[in-house]
């Protein structure tokens, strides 16, 4: 595992070395500074195998620093940090580049600050490693779908250069190599945390694509818009001076004779002065000659004099259709006298129906009016062409670098088909672009990360929960048990486990118990030939027939608030407290009687029987021992007077009687 951990990470340098040789041209300083940055993570994970964990954290910091600023500049609204300053703080940190030749694309900016934290966290799962690996894997899926969509038209570089892509990939597989076996053996509470999370991370990116694709498309209407208003403008500026350069011409039907330098020249400079496009209003005469001109600049003057049927072949038929025809005249794109490319228009002034005293040119100069095109718009960051067809007839480039869109907008120059493209700077549409995207899609992943962290520990603790409370469960059900057959073995211990009756120990510490309560009396009881049950009829009917004598026993002694006990074997024994010897005789004879009276027989029809011996000792100090062994005595004595008999013992009733 370690070694494939180790060859995957390798194998990302391959894409990195292609990636730098493929990388030329003018604005490449962010696929260098992304291949760096990619080519850092790569090494600190690499340091991170090999077990230098400092050196790959420290790595990992510098490369999370320019990472994090771009995220900054790509989220942070332009009102608060507009894109100027990003651009000021950048220049002055490396060396006068711009933010947007240095930043990494968003979805790479996102994916290698995603790496970086993977590789900080060292894939934890409890630090969201899985999460964060997976929303890489989807970062780097959008990307590689973005770039073969079309990258050209998308004004934030959303996706990086395959190599970046493939580097990044390779890198992840490594990642992922050392830490999918840990994760594997948590996968159901993992998947519990991730699945949730995931399905966020989808929304989030759908979202984000969806308003990535509406502003841009507003942005782009916007500007286009404006690039229509621009063209409108100057076109009706245009329209209108022509109208005005006619009211100009009718002035002159008025006269018989050609107008005089001064007279053209106070008329001329009230239409002029707010038309800077205009090179110049002049007349013509019937020859087509040039006799007076306004402005008298020195390239004017040049021209004064030239008739124009010979020295501007290319408007000639223009010319003769204000002179011939009496209509307006226009020529195409033409190179003027004064060495320029421009339109001029023929405005006839008729003395009478067929006569002309000459004709008014309006002469534009393209030159000038392209001139005064750019001065509408910000130079330094829109780019401007003036074209007929494909020829371009003046165009002024934006210093910056040009935005993804050109907007070309016809200009009306009173017929001519002249076209206006615009095209925004970068810069300028960026500062433009709504941010709330990118928050977006920030926001949302780190929303997607704290879910999955929340829902993480939860399974965790509910899982930790679980399990504390089947100890618990168990650890009760245990001490239950054990409790049970505490009480059972202290059960046992005073119990006799055949007839459930008190045990001999019971009994003597009840006889222990009853030191000051006299009289007192014992008896002990035993079956008679209960050898002959047991050889005849098995153990089992002798079994039976001890049990029941254990019961009569009972019935009998603890009404008196006696104990009747098993004292071994065949032997049963009764202490009476504060029963003197007549009472216990009564009761050992009806004990006797009772075991009579329930018929259990012998094999060979006998009734079963029990000898009985007594003792009492009414007053003085308990002596177990003589008290048991006179009880014995006086049983012994009922054997050997013929059995099923009470025998009361005569030492103790000698003390009764003293
Ligand atoms: N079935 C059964 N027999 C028992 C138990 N405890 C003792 N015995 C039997 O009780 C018999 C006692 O026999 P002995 O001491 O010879 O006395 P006996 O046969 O009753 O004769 P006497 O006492 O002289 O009348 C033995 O055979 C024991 O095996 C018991 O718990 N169950």
């Amino acid at each position: 595992m370690y070694r494939h951990a180790v060859f995957f990470t390798c194998l990302a340098f391959v894409p990195l070395t292609l990636g730098l040789a493929s990388v030329e041209g003018k604005h490449t300083q962010h696929e260098l500074v992304t291949l760096g940055l990619t080519a850092m993570l790569t090494l600190a994970q690499l340091t991170m195998l090999l077990g230098g964990r400092t050196l790959a954290r420290a790595l990992v910091s510098v490369a999370l620093l320019p990472l994090l600023l771009a995220l900054a500049s790509y989220a942070l609204p332009e009102y608060w940090i507009p894109l100027s300053s990003w651009d000021a703080m950048s220049r002055s940190l490396i060396d006068g580049l711009t933010l947007e030749a240095w930043r990494p694309a968003l979805l790479a900016t996102l994916g290698l600050t995603l790496l970086a934290v993977l590789i900080m966290t060292r894939t934890r799962s409890s630090l969201g490693g899985p999460l964060l690996l997976a929303m890489v894997v989807l970062l780097l899926g959008v990307q590689v779908s973005l770039a073969r969509i079309s990258l050209g038209a998308q004004l934030l570089r959303s996706a990086g250069d395959i190599w970046i892509t493939l580097a990044m990939a390779a890198l992840l597989a490594g990642v992922s190599v050392t830490a999918l076996p840990g994760w594997r053996a948590h996968a159901a509470p993992l998947r519990r945390a991730l699945v949730p999370s995931l399905a966020l991370v989808f929304v989030v990116l759908l979202l984000w694509h969806h308003q990535k694709s509406v502003t841009e498309r507003e942005l782009r209407a916007a500007t286009e818009a404006e690039a229509y208003q621009l063209g409108d403008r100057l076109t009706r500026e245009i329209q209108d001076h022509l109208a005005a350069v006619e009211r100009f011409a009718n002035i002159w039907t008025l006269l018989d004779t050609p107008p005089s330098q001064a007279e053209w020249a106070r008329q001329a400079a009230l239409y002029h002065r707010d038309f800077r496009y205009l090179l110049n209003i002049a007349f013509v005469d019937p020859d087509s000659r040039l006799t007076r001109v306004y402005p008298a600049s020195d390239l004017n003057l040049q021209v004064l004099g030239a008739r124009l049927f010979d020295a501007q072949p290319a408007g000639r038929q223009a010319v003769s259709r204000a002179l011939f025809e009496q209509r307006i005249g226009r020529t195409d794109v033409i190179m003027l006298l004064q060495g320029v490319p421009g339109i001029i228009h023929y405005l006839p002034i008729p003395l009478d129906e067929r006569r002309t005293l000459g004709a008014v040119a309006m002469v534009i100069s393209l030159p000038m009016l392209a001139e005064t095109l750019f001065n509408e718009v910000d130079r330094q960051h829109t780019g401007l062409a003036l074209a007929q067809g494909d020829q371009v007839l003046a165009s002024q480039e934006s210093q910056a670098l040009p935005g993804p869109w050109r907007h070309v907008v016809q200009l009306d120059v009173t017929g001519a088909p002249l076209t206006l493209s615009v095209q925004p700077s970068h810069a300028s549409l960026l500062q433009r672009l709504p941010r709330h995207p990118v928050v977006t899609l920030v926001t949302g992943l780190t929303l997607a990360y704290l879910l999955y962290l929340v829902l993480h520990g939860y399974t965790r603790l509910a899982h930790q929960h679980r399990r504390v409370h089947s100890t618990n469960t168990e650890l009760r059900r245990e001490i239950r048990t054990r409790s049970q057959l505490q009480e059972e073995v202290e059960w046992l211990a005073r119990h006799d486990e055949l007839t459930h009756l008190p045990n001999r120990r019971l009994f003597m510490e009840t006889l222990e118990a009853n030191t000051q309560r006299r009289p007192l009396s014992v008896l002990i009881c035993d079956v008679d030939h209960f050898k002959r049950i047991n050889d005849h009829q098995g153990h089992l009917i002798g079994d039976r027939y001890l049990n029941r004598l254990g019961r009569i026993g009972r019935e009998v002694i603890e009404p008196h608030g006696g104990l009747f006990a098993r004292y071994g074997g065949e032997e049963f024994v009764a202490c009476l407290p504060q029963t003197d010897s007549t009472q216990a005789l009564a009761i050992a004879e009806a004990l006797r009687q009772r075991l009579e009276d329930a018929q259990l027989q012998h094999h060979d029809g006998k009734v079963l029987t029990a000898s009985i011996g007594v003792v009492t000792l009414v007053e003085g100090p308990l002596d177990v021992a003589a008290i048991m062994q006179a009880a014995d005595d006086a049983l012994y004595r009922a054997k050997a007077e013929g059995r099923n008999r009470v025998r009361v013992a005569p030492s103790l009733t000698t003390i009764e009687r003293a």
